[in-house]
């Protein structure tokens, strides 16, 4: 006896018109925290791994596997071989050396180039129409790396850039002012990392200026207070790294809200890297994060955040140091 007795009409061969496919490459620390973070919030109908070391490859697709009784109903597959990423609406690359002690930015970016020649032209064959979202590091430069090799228009690449620098920030205003992190409405832009851009000037909490915020609060402030929550938003980074040996959950979490703006079409507006020529003042080819409304088709458009001239002066240094990064590269 069929296990079913179906009604009139019904169609079980009959799947949902649009399917989402998402790709993640490198099954590491991130590319995991990312899959997990995307399964657990129902992004993807597939999921598809992809790494160069298949034992890992099939443990990490088995694991997720297993837990099907307690997520939505997805599709996970995995394997070396990129056909299996074939038509992905978007590729999310996590895979790529890490820093060795003592390396400079630029052998870590010339060594992921390498890296990128293995991987991006292969997710182009099998998925031309996908949006390429890059977590690497270097990320500013990996993404431009990208791009160059894709072919894809600019708004189909982009990097997590500072989104999660931003998403630091946010959260530790948001401690000092015990309010919630989604009323802290503040961006740091530029390169992603040390070398980061606060945006002290439109940053706001709920609509109040911070400078007014603080003073209804009562909160003694100066520019070194406001200097000091940056340095202990890349001081966290580097806290995490000593704890653990690696960061994931927030990056986890920063990229599965970045996914959710893209497939759902939120046209939500996040800090993240993308081709920065043209908007304030710069004039190179380079990836750099700023705030940008993302959506269905990938960067809908970039915000003309208003910069004091501090702070447009960073950026422009942040782009000529990246310019001449890239002029060294062979890609
Ligand atoms: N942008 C950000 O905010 C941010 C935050 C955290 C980490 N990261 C970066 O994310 C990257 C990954 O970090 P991680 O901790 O997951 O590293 P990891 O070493 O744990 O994972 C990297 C994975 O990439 C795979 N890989 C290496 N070469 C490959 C290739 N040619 N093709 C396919 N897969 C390949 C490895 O097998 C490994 O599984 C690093 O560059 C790290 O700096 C970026
Ligand atoms: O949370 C992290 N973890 C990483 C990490 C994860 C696994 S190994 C290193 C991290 C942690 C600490 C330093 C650092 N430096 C760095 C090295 C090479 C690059 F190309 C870019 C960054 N990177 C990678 C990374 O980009 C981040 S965010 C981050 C880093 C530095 C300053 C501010 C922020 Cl918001």
């Amino acid at each position: 006896q069929a296990l079913f007795q179906l009604l009139p009409g019904a169609c079980p061969s009959r799947t949902a018109t649009k399917i989402s496919k998402i790709t993640v490459v490198g099954v590491g620390n991130v590319g995991m925290a990312c899959a997990q973070t995307i399964l657990t919030q129902n992004l993807a109908d597939e999921l598809a791994l992809v790494d160069v070391d298949p034992e890992k490859l099939r443990g990490e697709m088995l694991d997720l596997q297993h837990a099907a009784a307690f997520l939505p109903r997805a599709k996970i597959i995995a394997n070396t071989d990129y056909k299996v990423s074939e038509g992905s609406d978007i590729c999310i690359v996590s895979a790529g050396a890490r820093q060795r002690d003592g390396e400079s930015r630029l052998a870590l970016v010339q060594r992921n180039v390498a890296v990128f020649k293995s991987i991006i032209p292969q997710l182009v064959k099998y998925s031309p129409a996908a949006i390429l979202l890059i977590i690497s590091n270097p990320v500013d430069a990996l993404t431009y790396v990208a791009w160059k090799l894709s072919g894809f228009p600019s708004n189909r690449v982009f990097g997590s850039g500072t989104n999660l620098d931003s998403s630091r920030f946010r959260g530790l205003l948001a401690d000092r002012l015990d309010v919630s992190a989604h009323n802290v409405h503040g961006y740091v832009i530029g390169e992603h990392g040390d070398s980061s851009v606060p945006v002290w000037s439109t940053l706001n909490i709920g609509g109040v200026p911070i400078i007014e915020f603080l003073k209804s609060m009562g909160i003694p402030y100066s520019q070194s207070t406001l200097d000091e929550l940056h340095k202990m938003v890349i001081g966290g980074a580097y806290e995490v790294i000593k704890l653990k040996g690696y960061t994931s959950w927030a990056i986890g979490y920063s990229v599965a809200s970045l996914v959710k703006s893209l497939l759902r079409d939120q046209r939500c507006i996040h800090p993240v890297s993308v081709c920065a020529k043209g908007f304030h003042g710069i004039k190179d080819e380079v990836y750099l994060s700023l705030p940008a409304q993302l959506g269905y088709t990938g960067v809908m458009g970039v915000l003309n955040l208003p910069l004091t001239d501090e702070e447009r002066e960073k950026l422009q240094q942040s782009a000529k140091t990246l310019a001449e990064v890239q002029a060294e590269l062979d890609i």
